[in-house]
């Protein structure tokens, strides 16, 4: 004896809906599981039309869609509807539907709630959108730190330049840009040190402006200045790289000369002093005495500079525009 499907299940008692309808879409046949997610009794459904079973845009779709789809193709593979139970609660469902044969007229529909699949991808939904707020979040916090790393860096470079303006004007003489006295004495000291270390020799130039007080008197203060700067100018570019240019008074300058023996250090006086006197001056000749030293072993800032002053001192007493060398204490 040949088995058959119902020897082993009872379709009512599958695990899926399975409706029967007519021509006229009127239920004929469902099955218990399905009345179960719908909450119907059966008398409640059988005889009454499957559009009973949709909601308003539902229903439309199933009029204009599934059921034209049905009756010219005679099935329809995995269409999603949504039909909605006794409490008007939503039951979306997978349908699967055949025709029957040509006496019925009939089409039988097996319907497979994705109820859990529904929620599923609600939950997909919005794990995505989650997503994409806290990646617009993300480019938010990362907008925000690249605009405070540019504010820090700005900070930083004005910071910078601010301090490369507070050194300069710790350091420079603000009339001649010259080194100033303090940066001068610096220098000295550390010049002083090496040669007491015997790494290097090295002289000490004083230059005074022979005068000066009398350019200010027939030109004025203003124009002293001018004389100032531009004895700066002069200065400076006949000064080395490794040497300290300095203007260390009123109308006093000094310079520092590396490695330089005390003839040198004379020599280098002596064009110094050329050419001071060669530059031409808006206001007349200009002049300048010159004492040098030479920095001995035994030297501190105070000896080696009171030496340097007591050449100047024998120069402008020796008649000014001079140079005078002091070789001992
Ligand atoms: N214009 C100007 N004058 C200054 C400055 N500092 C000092 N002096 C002037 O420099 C002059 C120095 O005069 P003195 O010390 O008498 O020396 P001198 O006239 O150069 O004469 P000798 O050094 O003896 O050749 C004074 O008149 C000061 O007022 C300054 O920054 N600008």
């Amino acid at each position: 004896m040949t088995s058959t499907v119902s020897d082993f299940f009872n379709p009512q008692q599958v695990p899926v809906g399975l409706l029967a309808i007519n021509a006229e879409r009127q239920i004929v046949d469902i099955n218990q599981p399905l009345l179960e997610l719908l909450a119907y009794q059966v008398n409640e459904l059988m005889g009454q039309s499957i559009d009973k079973l949709f909601s308003g845009a539902g229903k439309l779709f199933f009029l204009t869609h599934v059921f034209p789809l049905m009756q010219h193709q005679g099935t329809v593979e995995e269409m999603y509807l949504r039909l909605k139970d006794k409490q008007n609660n939503e039951l979306p469902v997978l349908v699967n539907a055949v025709k029957l044969p040509a006496a019925n007229n009939g089409f039988v529909m097996v319907l497979l709630p994705i109820h859990r699949r529904f929620i599923f991808e609600d939950q997909l939904v919005a794990a995505k959108k989650e997503a994409e707020r806290a990646l617009r979040e993300k480019q938010l916090v990362v907008a925000e730190l690249e605009r405070a790393r540019v504010e820090l860096e700005h900070k930083h470079q004005q910071l910078t330049e601010l301090n490369k303006q507070l050194e300069r004007l710790a350091t420079t003489d603000s009339l001649t840009q010259l080194a100033n006295r303090r940066t001068f004495e610096q220098q000295l000291e550390l010049e002083l040190e090496k040669v007491k270390r015997g790494y290097a020799s090295a002289a000490l130039l004083v230059m005074d402006i022979d005068h000066f007080k009398s350019i200010n008197d027939n030109f004025g203060h203003a124009e002293g200045d001018v004389v100032l700067r531009r004895m700066g100018q002069v200065l400076a570019e006949q000064t080395r790289a490794i040497d300290t240019v300095a203007r260390i008074g009123g109308e006093e300058f000094a310079l520092i000369v590396s490695g330089a023996s005390l003839a040198e250090a004379e020599q280098a006086a002596q064009r110094i002093r050329e050419l001071v006197e060669q530059t031409g001056w808006a206001h007349g000749q200009v002049t300048m005495s010159i004492g040098v030293t030479s920095m001995l072993v035994e030297d501190d800032l105070v000896a080696v500079l009171q030496r340097a002053d007591r050449a100047l001192y024998e120069a402008k007493h020796k008649g000014r525009n001079r140079v005078e060398v002091s070789a001992e204490n």
